[in-house]
């Protein structure tokens, strides 16, 4: 059967020859016409063989029509009074057997009323000239076939069927209109697929259908199609195959629509949630509104197959018996819900294990959200204790007073190649540098300071590691932070920044001072602030103001400062022959001075902090220079390789550390040995060829590193503690004018105004050693603004030791006490000694109007005195005051003659008052001044001071030897 249909379906689509599809039709066509005469014949009764025959040609249809009465009295027999008034048909009148009695348009007006009428019912029409000689009578036939079904339909009582899908009912005027049929069960697309000439032919006819005389619109429907499709398939069919093919096409139909019914519906199950839900009560389904609707519309449209399939039968010739549903199909259907039902069962278990594993994998992503937040909890405290550690460790190191050490690596500069670093690995507080063979088997060796900076650091990066250090000279602390390393590997522009500046690249001067002013305004109420700043430029070993007539500058802003640095830098450049490279050949020093008051307890805090940069710190012998520059690098050389003792001095810790050796360890000793916070900032270049300068940089600072300084105390005085010292200062001043008689001076262990006095290779003296000094007279102080004031009696204090190079005067810790001036004796002759940088402290009571003349030697006063008529006092440094507290010599008393520059002031530093210090005609006015002292025994314990000669015209000691 399925062949049949596929035939059928091919035939459709014209692929069955030609020749015998034309000789089926016109045979079909001959039953078709024999059934519509014998109809006709039957129906209207009175119509003879000759006009009608029983089979007549179908020229001998068309003649025994061509004048419509016999059609129209056919309609009026099937449907009364369809056409009141047939032409021709007459009580009186007959008709005329050949029709020629009648003129044309009279017949003509039958056929036009029949093919209207039936039009009227929806059957299919033809032309008036499909009646004419030549035309074709197919759709004659047609038309009284479809009209021979209506009427027999009639006749049975049934609702009428029209042929083309709609069912025929009687509207309220007696008319029949068309009931839509449902179009939505066909597969269109097979439809087209297979038939599509077919479906032009089935409606060719039908688009004659007119709704004028419907009382309700009707539409053409796919169903409609159907039935032209199959209409038109079965032309040319023999009556007996008909019904086979026609049941076999609606099985086929049956199935396309279950099939599709049943995946329409699959897919809007499985696409909504809701009907997803009710999968998961397959038991439900069937009674659920939505199923129950569905159910309603695919019995509808199991009905309307089922109606075709009946109405087709009717296509069939005689065939007046309604086929009956086929219990199969019902079968079909039933076995059709059940597997549908078994689907959504299966769908439902499905959706059920989804919603399990969706709830295993919930819980899954909760246990691991937990676990992560337990990571991120134990990572973050594992920062936690990190940053702990960084703090503890910081204090344990603060603790042990070392000195911390940052290192900094300077990117490549512009113009660089950069596809190698001597630089290997950088961590938060490890370095690891590549290596020639000789220094690790690796090739690496890694070095360890407190904090290591990158060349992405930034500037601010940087200080704000610092930041808390800088922060601690306002509590009193002295703090000194020094850029060492290589020419060029970045030290100023830690310090100060690059020549360009913006505000991002500020150096750690700029930055430190802005945070101290920032500071001083938030405690401003409850602490009073002065900060005065000085810069020193230490060139050639010698030691220079950068800010001349300045030495010691107040500065409210950091506005003050930058317009102050800018003149250092000024005077820096104007004084140097090879401008461009003296910033790198001297150290420069920025010194801050802090002195607060609390306003509420009155306590004095004393600041200091030293920024010192240094200069290029590369090895003189590898440098190759000769002349200055070579000079120059010896003095470099000499100032680091003193600080390289000292740092080792301190980290053996030496009884004795060599700070006099160079200016630069003087003045960086209250930081590097007294109980200051000190940084230093290594600096080196990424380069290759920089690797063994790096290397050697890095192993001093790791020594560097390794010093402990002891904890670092801040300089804070206590209102009474400041009484107790000014009281003490007072009888000290009383004793000292007491002693002022040679012979009366006798000094105590605990005095301040006592120092131990060494000579050449003498071993220290203790207190039982001490010895007689000489007596050095007429020394006057003239200060400039005020020249008559009158002379402040000066105690030098300090001890004299000795070192390999020189002899100096070392500070002591002791109780502080207040001055009214102090200083640093600079250079300063004894005898035929000649002494430079001895450092001896000079000091002048608040209230003295006299400076010190002479030494006298205590155990022997009268052997006394000696002259000095040229020392040079070069006074710097107010921040702290040093005395003896337990050693030996005293030397209360001394004559000097003194130049140079000193600050006057109390304890608390103002801008300065420059004074200057000279001496009268010592020569022509001292009894003494002729005479060569005597310095019996010049052994190890006795000095002489004695005169060696003239001033040189700008104040400085002539040549001593
Ligand atoms: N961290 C940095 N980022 C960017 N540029 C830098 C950095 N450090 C240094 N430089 C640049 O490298 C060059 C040399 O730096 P700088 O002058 O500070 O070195 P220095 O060690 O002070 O040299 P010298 O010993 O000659 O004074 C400058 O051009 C500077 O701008």
């Amino acid at each position: 059967m399925e062949a049949v249909v596929e035939e059928v379906l091919r035939r459709g689509n014209g692929s069955v020859g030609d020749d015998d599809v034309a000789a089926r039709r016109a045979e079909e066509a001959e039953i078709r016409r024999h059934d519509a005469a014998s109809w006709l014949r039957k129906t209207v009764g009175v119509v003879c063989a000759k006009d009608l025959p029983e089979e007549p040609s179908e020229e001998e249809f068309q003649l025994g029509l061509r004048n419509g009465i016999v059609l129209c009295n056919a309609l009026n027999k099937v449907q009364p009074g369809a056409i009141p008034k047939v032409v021709g048909v007459s009580s009186d009148s007959a008709v005329p057997a050949d029709g020629s009695a009648l003129c044309a348009y009279q017949y003509f007006e039958n056929l036009r009323n029949f093919v209207v009428a039936v039009q009227d019912f929806g059957l299919p029409t033809f032309d008036v000239c499909d009646l004419e000689k030549g035309g074709k009578s197919v759709r004659v036939v047609d038309c009284i076939l479809a009209l021979k079904s209506f009427s027999e339909s009639k006749k049975t009582g049934r609702q009428a069927s029209c042929k083309y899908g709609g069912i025929l009912k009687p509207s309220a005027s007696g008319n029949y209109f068309i009931l839509k049929n449902s179009d939505a069960f066909m597969n269109k697309n097979n439809m087209r697929n297979h038939s599509a000439e077919a479906i032009q032919n089935g409606f060719s006819g039908e688009q004659n259908l007119s709704t004028d005389n419907f009382s309700e619109p009707r539409e053409l429907t796919s169903s409609n199609s159907l039935s032209a499709l199959i209409h038109t398939i079965l032309l040319d069919k023999k009556p007996e195959e008909i019904p086979l093919i026609v049941e076999s096409l609606l099985t086929k139909v049956i199935q396309e629509y279950e099939h599709h019914f049943t995946n329409q519906k699959l897919l809007e199950s499985m696409g909504d949630l809701k009907g997803i839900e009710s999968f998961s009560k397959p038991d439900m389904l069937l009674e659920s509104d939505h199923s129950t609707s569905d159910q309603v519309k695919m019995d509808e449209e199991k009905q309307n197959i089922l109606n075709m399939k009946g109405k087709v039968s009717f296509v069939r010739h005689g065939s007046a018996a309604v086929q009956q549903f086929q219990p199969e199909r019902e079968i079909n259907f039933d076995l059709q819900h059940k597997q549908i039902r078994e689907l959504r069962g299966t769908v439902s278990s499905i959706k059920h294990g989804m919603e399990q594993l969706k709830l295993q994998y919930s819980e899954e992503f909760n246990k691991l959200g937990k676990h992560l937040y337990t990571i991120s909890n134990a990572a973050s405290g594992y920062h936690k204790v990190l940053e702990e550690n960084r703090k503890l460790y910081n204090q344990i190191q603060d603790l042990k007073g070392n000195i911390r050490v940052y290192c900094r690596v300077r990117p490549f500069l512009p113009g660089q190649a950069r596809s190698f670093s001597s630089v290997a690995g950088i961590e938060e507080r490890t370095i690891t540098i590549v290596t020639p063979t000789k220094y690790g088997k690796d090739g690496s060796k890694s070095f360890t300071f407190n904090k290591v900076f990158g060349p992405a650091a930034t500037q601010d990066e940087v200080f704000s590691d610092m930041q808390p250090l800088i922060r601690s000279v306002l509590d009193g602390f002295n703090v000194c932070i020094f850029a060492y390393g290589q020419t060029g590997s970045g030290k100023t522009y830690t310090m100060s920044g690059p020549k360009a500046l913006t505000e991002e690249s500020l150096g750690v001067n700029y930055r430190a001072l802005n945070d101290l002013f920032n500071l001083k305004a938030q405690r401003k109420g409850t602490i009073d602030y002065d900060i005065s700043v000085q810069m020193i430029e230490i060139y050639n070993e010698q030691k220079g103001l950068a800010v001349p007539d300045a030495s010691i500058v107040h500065v409210t802003s950091t506005s003050d400062v930058v317009e102050l640095m800018n003149q250092g830098q000024k005077n820096r450049a104007v004084g140097s022959t090879a401008i461009n490279d003296r910033s790198s050949r001297s150290h420069s020093c920025l010194t801050v001075h802090v002195h607060g008051r609390d306003l509420t307890s009155g306590t004095i805090l004393r600041g200091c902090m030293h920024l010192v940069d240094l200069a290029g710190s590369e090895r003189v012998d590898k440098s190759e220079v000769v002349g200055d520059r070579l000079k120059e690098a010896q003095y470099i050389n000499k100032s680091l390789s003193a600080l390289g003792d000292v740092i080792a001095s301190l980290s053996q810790k030496n009884s004795h550390v060599p700070y006099r050796n160079s200016k630069l360890t003087q003045l960086l000793q209250d930081s590097l040995g007294g109980q200051a916070k000190t940084l230093m900032f290594v600096h080196i270049s990424p380069e290759p060829d920089a690797t063994g300068e790096t290397i050697s940089t890095l192993k001093f600072a790791e020594r560097v590193a390794s010093v402990e300084l002891g904890a670092a105390k801040a300089n804070k005085e206590g209102s009474e503690i400041r009484e107790l010292k000014e009281q003490i200062a007072c009888l000290k001043a009383a004793l000292v004018k007491k002693e002022g008689e040679p012979e009366n001076i006798l000094c105590t262990q605990s005095s301040p105004s006592i120092y131990r006095i060494r000579k050449g290779n003498a071993t220290p003296v203790v207190a039982k050693d001490r010895q007689p000094m000489e007596e050095v007279q007429n020394l006057e102080v003239q200060n400039i603004s005020t020249p008559t004031q009158k002379r402040p009696k000066l105690h030098l204090s300090g001890i004299l030791t000795e070192n390999n190079s020189s002899n100096s005067v070392e500070n002591c810790n002791g109780p502080q006490k207040e001055i009214g001036l102090r200083g640093v004796v600079d250079k300063m002759a004894i005898g035929d000694n000649h002494f430079e940088n001895s450092n001896s402290v000079l000091e002048v009571e608040p209230d003295s109007t006299q400076l010190p003349t002479s030494f006298y030697q205590r155990d022997n006063p009268a052997q006394q005195s000696c002259r000095a008529e040229s020392v040079l006092l070069d006074l710097y440094g107010f921040d702290s005051v040093t005395s003896c507290s337990n050693q030996e010599m005293v030397m209360p008393t001394m004559g000097v003659k003194a130049s140079g520059i000193a600050n006057r002031g109390t304890s608390t530093i103002k801008k300065p008052e420059v004074i200057s210090m000279r001496s009268t005609n010592l020569a022509s006015k001292s009894p003494l001044s002729q005479k060569k002292l005597q310095t019996p025994n010049r052994s190890r314990n006795q000095l002489t001071l004695s005169s060696i000669g003239g001033r040189t015209p700008n104040g400085k000691l002539s040549s001593a030897k």
